[in-house]
């Protein structure tokens, strides 16, 4: 090794020629890193956005105030005293087709064991208008009085959602499903419902065709393009320019605390209840709106690419937060701790369906079965005791069904 001056004498040493074509050469690097760094920021704005969601995430991870409740740390042994408090107040935005029933029941569960104010769209409804963006007047009963969560389908708008959950620390999230994975499920689960559906032979037939039996004017058709786009309050049929996509995405950014991830469903709940302060115990769900084997269509990669291309709007958000998730899971749990809970969470679901039920998922020959489709559910043994037998009951009932329980058990309390 030289010292410093032996090398300060090898510079000296330098022809003049040599010495200019060095700086020609540190000139052109000097360039190229400049172009490379200024192109990263402006060509991914969405990792710009990702990196400045997760501050915010970060700060918003612990509450200030609340009664202290311990968490474990599984890889160090160290029990530590986080400040959280449950939280309380939630805004679910219910999308279509991505797990959102199974989200659902559980937070009836939970508003139903807390005894919470639940806002109910109107008598026997499962929804509340969905064509529309949401009006407070479109809860059941609504007189400008507080809520404490909303967990049914609507078209989002957050002034109006406002009106009815009042408080200022309400957790609003949602759930994102593959948009592939989404609309095999939705073609087949609304196959009569939407006219470009019901027209068409089958999904590539109408990707293959689709002027001729999509109408995106057709406000029965609202949810056959990027209906997640739809379902978030965002026009899903026109184009959407850079911008305007860009204002969305932040303006989401913005309004939901977790964004979680459909097949990452048991991960989302972990996630999802340390983001609330729960205890896993309110986290553990059974799938509510599945299909049979039989009935899911197995899509090719050509389909899937056009799958893609026609939501595409859908496609962009969904894998935004695909890794803001992971992000996120790195950024709070750490990837050994959620495996571990992950594992907990499914042996407690073990449990409870060896408790509960008596063959696991049957095809649902009940009230809701849905002509042509092959649903899914669990039947409750017969020969529990009756405190058993309710808990259980509440796992798999219909949402039709507990949100009138809880619109009477709300109307009582007053
Ligand atoms: N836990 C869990 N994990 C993964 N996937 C799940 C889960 N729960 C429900 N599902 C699947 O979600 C589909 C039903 O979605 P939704 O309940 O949102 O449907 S609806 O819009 O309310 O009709 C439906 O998808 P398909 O079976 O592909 O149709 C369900 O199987």
């Amino acid at each position: 090794m030289g010292s410093p001056g032996a090398c300060f004498r090898c510079w000296n040493a330098i022809t003049e020629r040599k010495r200019s074509h060095l700086f020609m050469i540190k000139l052109a690097l000097g360039l190229i890193s400049l172009i490379f760094i200024f192109g990263m920021k402006n060509s991914i704005p969405v990792l710009k956005m990702v990196q400045s969601k997760y501050e915010v995430l970060l700060e918003k991870r612990i509450p200030p105030s609340g009664q202290p409740k311990q968490h474990t740390d599984r890889n160090s042994d160290v029990t530590l005293t986080a400040r959280c408090s449950p939280k309380r107040h939630l805004m679910f935005l219910k999308t279509h087709k991505t797990g959102g029933t199974t989200v659902q029941n559980m937070l009836l569960r939970y508003v139903d064991s807390r005894n919470l104010t639940l806002a109910t769209p109107p008598r026997g409804r499962v929804t509340f208008n969905e064509k529309f963006p949401f009006s407070a007047n479109y809860v059941r009963d609504y007189n400008k009085q507080q809520y404490d969560v909303i967990a049914h389908h609507l078209r989002f708008k957050i002034t109006q959602v406002k009106k009815v959950l009042k408080h200022n620390d309400t957790f609003y999230f949602s759930i994102l499903r593959d948009p592939v994975n989404l609309m095999e499920s939705s073609y087949s689960f609304f196959k009569k419902d939407f006219p470009a559906f019901r027209l068409s032979k089958s999904l590539e037939d109408l990707l293959n065709n689709s002027s001729s039996y999509y109408n995106p004017y057709l406000n029965t058709n609202t949810r056959v393009k990027n209906p997640t786009w739809f379902d978030f309050g965002y026009n899903n049929i026109a184009n959407c320019s850079e911008e305007q996509y860009t204002k969305a995405l932040v303006e989401i950014e913005k309004s939901f605390h977790l964004i979680l991830i459909s097949e990452y469903f048991d991960e989302s709940m972990i996630l999802l209840k340390e983001a609330l302060c729960w205890d896993i115990d309110d986290v553990v769900t059974f799938k509510h709106n599945s299909r049979n084997k039989e009935d899911i269509k197995t899509v090719s990669e050509n389909l899937a690419r056009k799958i893609q291309e026609w939501n595409s709007l859908d496609w962009r958000l969904y894998n935004h937060f695909n890794v803001t998730f992971w992000a996120k899971v790195e950024e709070t749990i750490g990837l050994a701790r959620l495996q571990d809970e992950v594992a907990i969470l499914r042996e407690k679901r073990r449990e409870l369906e060896r408790q509960c039920t008596l063959d696991g998922l049957v095809v649902n020959q009940g009230r809701y079965f849905k002509e042509g489709l092959h649903l899914m559910s669990h039947k409750v043994k017969s020969d529990l005791d009756r405190d058993l037998k309710e808990k259980c009951k509440r796992y798999f009932i219909h949402p039709r069904d507990y949100t009138e329980i809880l619109y009477t058990k709300q109307k009582l309390q007053k």
